[in-house]
């Protein structure tokens, strides 16, 4: 198990992190989400060791991981911390990278696990083209394999797909997450793709204003979000007050909803007017402003004009999911 515990930490005189706790399994796999800036990076290379704490302690099984203060070589030798800059070697070949790390005692396996590992990134192809003329995304994933090639028992990665273009993201992501899982690999995440968190993690925590606010299940703190924060970082959402979507209920609390949960009507519910429309494909992201003027997102069918007034409905089961944490909001 790998415990963090009431870990503080700051850059000189801006605290990042507070009395942060977090326990995680061997074999389970975790995302750490928030808003650019809440410290997630931070968390990562204090687990790594890279750096030292200010208060706390972190510990993988009974072994304290301490920072540069207490080592000379920073960095947990059964860790693994696939950083947003890449850490390879330019000027030898993508094979000669993703080796560099195996016994070369054995060489057919040497062959074997580096071809192996070549096609869980999908870059086969290039295995004997120089590094430094690759691409910003397939460097990343190079990166990716050598840390593979190590076999640690935690793995954290910082945004691990970030230059990756959408076009192979998403098999990238089955290829390496199913890996991590089989392997049991312990993997601590940092991201805000929402896609690296929803089909893949055990567990999110979500880290705002230097502390944990959450941390259930994905699709559980999809479904019932605590906060709009929480909302904000699955889709746009937004605060309704549940009176005006059920007027026959009496109370003045708000729900969150998202803005695909919205059906536009033409003569009742929540009335808005439209702002701006942004096409997304199979439908439009429409911008509203409700009559007190708050902004409210909805998906529609059609391509809204702007200053026309619709009506908004939400079914009534994700209201009445949505009332019972709604007290806690
Ligand atoms: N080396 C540093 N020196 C001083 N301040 C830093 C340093 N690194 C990060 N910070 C600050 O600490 C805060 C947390 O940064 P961090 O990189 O951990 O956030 P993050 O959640 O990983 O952000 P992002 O999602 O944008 O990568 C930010 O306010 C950042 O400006």
């Amino acid at each position: 198990m790998l415990r963090v515990e009431n870990l503080s930490f700051s850059y000189d005189d801006l605290e990042v992190l507070s009395f942060i706790d977090i326990r995680i399994q061997r074999g389970e796999h975790v995302a750490i989400i928030g808003e650019s800036g809440c410290g997630k990076s931070t968390l990562l290379k204090l687990i790594y060791g890279l750096m030292d704490l200010e208060h706390g302690e972190i510990f993988w099984e009974d072994e304290q991981i301490l920072g540069p203060a207490y080592n000379l070589v920073p960095g947990a030798p059964f860790m693994k911390y696939l950083s947003q800059d890449f850490d390879l070697m330019p000027f030898i070949t993508v094979a000669e990278n993703i080796s560099q790390y195996l016994s070369v005692f054995y060489p057919d396996e040497l062959k074997q696990r580096t071809q192996e590992l070549l096609e869980l990134i999908e870059l086969t192809d290039f295995a004997n083209k120089k590094v430094k003329t690759l691409s910003g995304g397939q460097q990343q994933r190079v990166a990716l394999a050598r840390v593979l090639a190590q076999k640690p028992e935690v793995l954290l990665l910082d945004e691990p797909f970030g230059h990756i273009d959408n076009f192979l993201k998403n098999s990238l992501r089955r290829n390496i997450f199913n890996y991590l899982k089989e392997n049991r690999i312990t993997t601590i995440v940092a991201t805000h793709d929402v896609h690296d968190v929803l089909p893949f993690a055990d567990r999110a925590v979500v880290l705002s204003n230097k502390e944990v606010i959450a941390r259930a299940r994905p699709m559980e703190l999809y479904r019932n979000p605590k906060s709009l924060y929480v909302a904000s970082l699955f889709g746009e959402a937004s605060m309704i007050a549940i009176d005006v979507l059920k007027t026959y209920a009496n109370t003045k609390r708000k729900i969150i909803v998202y803005a695909h949960e919205f059906r536009v009507s033409p003569s009742s519910g929540l009335q808005v007017t439209v702002e701006k429309a942004y096409p997304m494909g199979s439908h439009y992201l429409t911008e509203s402003k409700n009559e007190d003027g708050e902004t409210v997102f909805f998906n529609a069918e059609q391509l809204l004009p702007k200053g026309k007034v619709v009506y908004l409905n939400v079914a009534i089961e994700t209201i009445n999911q949505r009332i019972q944490e709604a007290t806690k909001i």
